[in-house]
């Protein structure tokens, strides 16, 4: 058995193959069946701010979905990444964005940092407790620990295809389980939430 580092790094090469094989049309029909799964989900009433994401590669589109959570009166947030960490930037209507590294454009520095009361989550794998894995930075793991603690009722919610859903995820002790997770054919409740036992 191979460490969890070279475990998590094959489920890593894998799950990205079989998420850049999704098919287009697959891809935009997922992304609309994301917002209407958002704008019926009673797990954002009364929140006030959302931390999302501007998709990069193969990840599932979410911004139909944020435009479902926006006319649902939440502020939109992007993360950008200062010192090496993520930090959650209001998204405007025509407000510039700016190349973050990586890969990846948020809000420039003019704009106003918001701490999320609800984290859109992107991801390579997930399973059915809720463990997630992403690109192997850490960055998601370190601001959902550092957002509880401003934020102790953070709401993290993983978007995916249903690709992406394997038998188990490694985890490690910094690892959270997310608390929803959302794809194109609906809403799963993983059978597990927050920090690892
Ligand atoms: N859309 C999006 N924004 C995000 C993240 C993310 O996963 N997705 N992040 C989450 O941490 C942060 C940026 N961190 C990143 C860490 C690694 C890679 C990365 O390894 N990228 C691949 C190419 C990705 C692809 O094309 O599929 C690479 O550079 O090889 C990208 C972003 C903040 N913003
Ligand atoms: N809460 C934390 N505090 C400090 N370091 C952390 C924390 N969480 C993760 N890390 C560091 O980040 C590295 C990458 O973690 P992991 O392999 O779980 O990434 P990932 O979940 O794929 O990435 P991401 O969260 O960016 O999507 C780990 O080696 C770990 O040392």
């Amino acid at each position: 058995m191979p460490d969890i580092a070279g475990r998590k790094a094959e489920l890593r090469r894998d799950a990205r193959a079989r998420r850049e094989a999704i098919a287009p049309a697959l891809r935009i029909e997922a992304a609309f069946a994301l917002a209407e799964h958002v704008a019926a989900d009673e797990v954002f009433d009364g929140l006030d701010v959302v931390g999302a994401y501007l998709p990069i590669g193969s990840e599932i589109d979410p911004r139909p979905a944020m435009t479902a959570l926006a006319d649902r009166r939440l502020r939109l947030a992007a993360p950008a990444i200062v010192a090496g960490e993520l930090e959650f930037r209001e998204l405007l209507r025509d407000g510039e964005l700016e190349r973050q590294g990586l890969g990846t454009v948020a809000p420039g520095a003019g704009a106003r940092v918001l701490e999320p009361d609800v984290l859109l989550v992107p991801l390579l794998a997930f399973d059915r407790r809720g463990a997630r894995i992403g690109y192997g930075r850490g960055f998601y793991d370190r601001a959902i620990a550092r957002l509880l603690a401003v934020r102790p009722r953070l709401v993290t919610v993983g978007l995916a295809f249903d690709a992406q859903e394997v038998d188990e995820v490694p985890v490690e002790p910094h690892d959270r389980f997310l608390d929803r997770i959302l794809t194109e054919s609906g809403v799963r409740i993983p059978s597990a939430s927050g920090a690892p036992r």
